[in-house]
């Protein structure tokens, strides 16, 4: 593997995933987290996980990153069975999860490590180029308590990146975030996408933010965890999160979410 190689954009994994079910055995009783799911993610698409809290989508995510296995069913990238984490498949939570006592290309770098067939300098200018993608050139040798919640994210997002590979799977990387620092990594984010040809699956509970990110947005619902519908969002990109449109998806959407919501003490 050679760096123009790594700088290549291999082209973006399909998901299939087949009647999965998963459930917990706790100590008082089981939890049905996952109910026969059944999705196609077609290469370079974006699609959002969008529901209330306990109804699934960090357990799917988990199962297609391989970091969990499902009771039943098959989950598929490119056609091969998921049966554990892959380099293809990276993940980025919530908490940037990131090293404090590397600055942030060690934290970057550290992903690179194990790539086989690449000198130091390599992976140096590899990790370089998404610190720059994600606009933190001049922050490379920061130390990450430095660094604000939204600069975290953006180092989280270049360390997954940079192993370069086909799926990015987001669990509401951006919830901790004001406001004004998520408007401007969701403008990232889709340039991204866009460049790097990336399939992504992205969790979240916020409505605007998935019609903003999303080609397709599949709605869950809880206690049996399952996907009761599915909208194609057809917006022109770059899309804003502020913008008409979004807002006027977002509602009806919201309306068909409250259909299927229960509370949780129900
Ligand atoms: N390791 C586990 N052991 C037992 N139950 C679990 C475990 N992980 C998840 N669950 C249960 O499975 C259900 C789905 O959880 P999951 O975290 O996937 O939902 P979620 O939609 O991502 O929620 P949130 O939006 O709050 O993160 C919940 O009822 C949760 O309590």
């Amino acid at each position: 593997m050679t760096l123009a190689d790594e700088l290549s954009n291999p082209p973006p994994a399909k998901l299939l995933v087949q009647n999965v079910s998963k459930t917990y055995q706790g100590a008082r009783q089981t939890v049905t987290a996952l109910q026969d799911i059944n999705l196609q993610v077609a290469e370079g698409e974006f699609v959002c996980l969008l529901g209330t809290s306990g109804c699934g989508k960090s357990t799917l995510l988990n199962l297609i990153a391989g970091l969990e296995q499902p009771t039943s069913g098959s989950i598929y990238a490119d056609g091969q069975p998921v049966t554990g984490p892959g380099r293809q498949r990276m993940v980025m939570f919530q908490e940037h999860a990131l090293f404090p006592w590397l600055d942030v290309m060690g934290n970057v770098l550290f992903g690179l490590k194990l790539k086989p067939g690449l000198t130091d300098s390599d992976r140096e200018e590899l990790a370089m180029y998404y610190l720059k993608l994600v606009g933190l050139e001049k922050f490379v040798h920061a130390n990450i308590h430095e660094l604000s919640g939204g600069m975290k994210q953006r180092v989280a997002l270049a360390r997954a990146l940079a192993p370069n590979p086909r799926v990015l799977l987001m669990d509401e990387p951006f919830a901790a975030l004001d406001a004004m620092t998520r408007e401007q990594l969701y403008a990232d984010l889709q340039d991204i996408q866009q460049k790097r040809c990336k399939t992504v699956v992205f969790v979240t509970h916020n409505v605007r933010e998935a019609v903003c990110l999303g080609d397709r947005v599949l709605l869950f619902s809880p206690r049996p965890g399952r996907v009761h519908s599915q909208y194609v969002v057809k917006l022109p990109r770059q899309r804003d999160i502020n913008d008409v449109a979004v807002a006027q998806i977002a509602s009806a959407i919201t309306v068909e979410l409250k259909k299927h919501s229960t509370p949780l003490n129900s």
